[in-house]
């Protein structure tokens, strides 16, 4: 029997909805915790196959989640295009920045990326040997827009200011970036699904600071450029695309870009997103990750009016956004419990 996580992808409604959860291998966890000491630290982790592949399967170990997201971070392909990357503990990342054109140009060409991201693909095949059959194996990637943030700026922005200072100052070096890494990522989430990933998945997670035409130009066409190479390199691989914070947006963006499904953000209307986005196929989410913190009687009554609004057609149970490490695992397994009483 087909998966049920490939199921929703084609489009099918089913009585319970298929979930997992946006970083649910992490920092909640003791076992990833335990896991990661022994690495050394967080990029060891994700360079190193046997350790990724063991912290991707833990969630899976402890909730039967329908899903297993790689575990690897979106930040390695800005390393493999050439940027140095290091992780500041109880901070962040940190990247070297580009400033200019010259910074660009000095970028590795994008079929260069698989010298660095070897070990990832490992941890794949790993996966896709280790992972219970009826579990779903995603790939992922961050989207351009939102890796070039990072790239930019050399660490996480409130408002992404110096991306878009840089996307005014020189528009054909700010798109000659975003096409490298879109070129890049097409190479990296092919070799993915080579490895045994079933599904791919575009992080955008900064895609609500581009406005008006921006969005078309920079969120909306490179997705639909990376959907298209690998739509044509490997029909038949879903694609979930994540435009965070695209507010209403989030109405046509399935048909844009091509994306088999849609994932929401924990802003998004629930009811709003059943007339305006589902009617498009399927969709992901939504409920605040907060509720994995407080837990009680208001996750299951959240949990319970998500999956009754999406219960006409194809949903995925997620969160809105990546579980925080101050979430207590015991509110992960009654919001599992909760979809799964219905
Ligand atoms: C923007 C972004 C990043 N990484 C990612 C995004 C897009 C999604 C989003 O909006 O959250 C995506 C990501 N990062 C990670 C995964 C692995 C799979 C999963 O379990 O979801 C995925 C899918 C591991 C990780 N990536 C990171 C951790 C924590 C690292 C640790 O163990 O110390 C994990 C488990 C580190 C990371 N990586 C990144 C930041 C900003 C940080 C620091 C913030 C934080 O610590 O949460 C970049």
């Amino acid at each position: 029997m087909t998966k049920t996580i490939l199921r929703a992808l084609a489009g099918e409604t089913l009585p319970t909805p298929p979930i997992w959860m946006m970083r649910q291998a992490g920092r909640y966890l003791p076992e990833y915790r335990a896991t990661r000491a022994k690495a050394g630290d967080f990029l060891s982790l994700c360079y190193t196959p046997d350790l990724a592949a063991e912290v991707t399967l833990q969630p899976i170990r402890r909730y039967g989640f329908d899903a297993a997201i790689l575990f690897a971070d979106i930040l390695l392909v800005p390393q493999a295009l050439g940027a140095d990357l290091w992780f500041v503990t109880g901070e962040g990342p940190r990247l070297s920045t580009i400033t200019d054109a010259g910074g660009v140009a000095a970028l590795k060409p994008a079929d260069a990326v698989h010298e660095t991201l070897g070990p990832i693909y490992e941890t794949v095949r790993i996966l896709s040997r280790e992972l219970p059959s009826e579990t779903t194996l995603i790939g992922f990637a961050g989207a351009p827009w939102t890796v070039a943030t990072y790239m930019i700026a050399g660490r996480g922005t409130r408002d992404q200011g110096p991306a878009h200072a840089f996307k005014q100052a020189d528009r054909a070096a700010f798109s000659a970036l975003i096409d490298r890494i879109t070129e890049a990522t097409i190479e990296y989430l092919s070799a993915q699904i080579e490895a045994g990933a079933e599904v791919v998945k575009l992080f955008d997670s900064w895609a609500g600071s581009l406005q008006g035409a921006d969005f078309d130009a920079f969120c909306v066409a490179p997705a639909r450029q990376i959907i298209a190479a690998l739509k044509q390199r490997h029909p038949g691989v879903p694609v979930i695309a994540f435009p965070r914070e695209a507010k209403d947006r989030y109405a046509g963006f399935a048909r844009a870009t091509g994306a088999d499904c849609v994932a929401l953000d924990n802003s998004v209307d629930a009811g709003w997103a059943a007339a305006q986005v589902q009617t498009d196929g399927c969709v992901q989410g939504n409920l605040a990750p907060g509720h994995m913190v407080t837990g009680g009687q208001a996750l299951i009554e959240e949990t319970r009016a998500i999956v009754e609004a999406f219960r006409a057609g194809p949903h995925i149970f997620n969160l809105g956004h990546g579980i925080t490490p101050d979430a207590d695992p015991e509110h992960v397994a009654l919001m599992v419990e909760t979809v799964r009483a219905r």
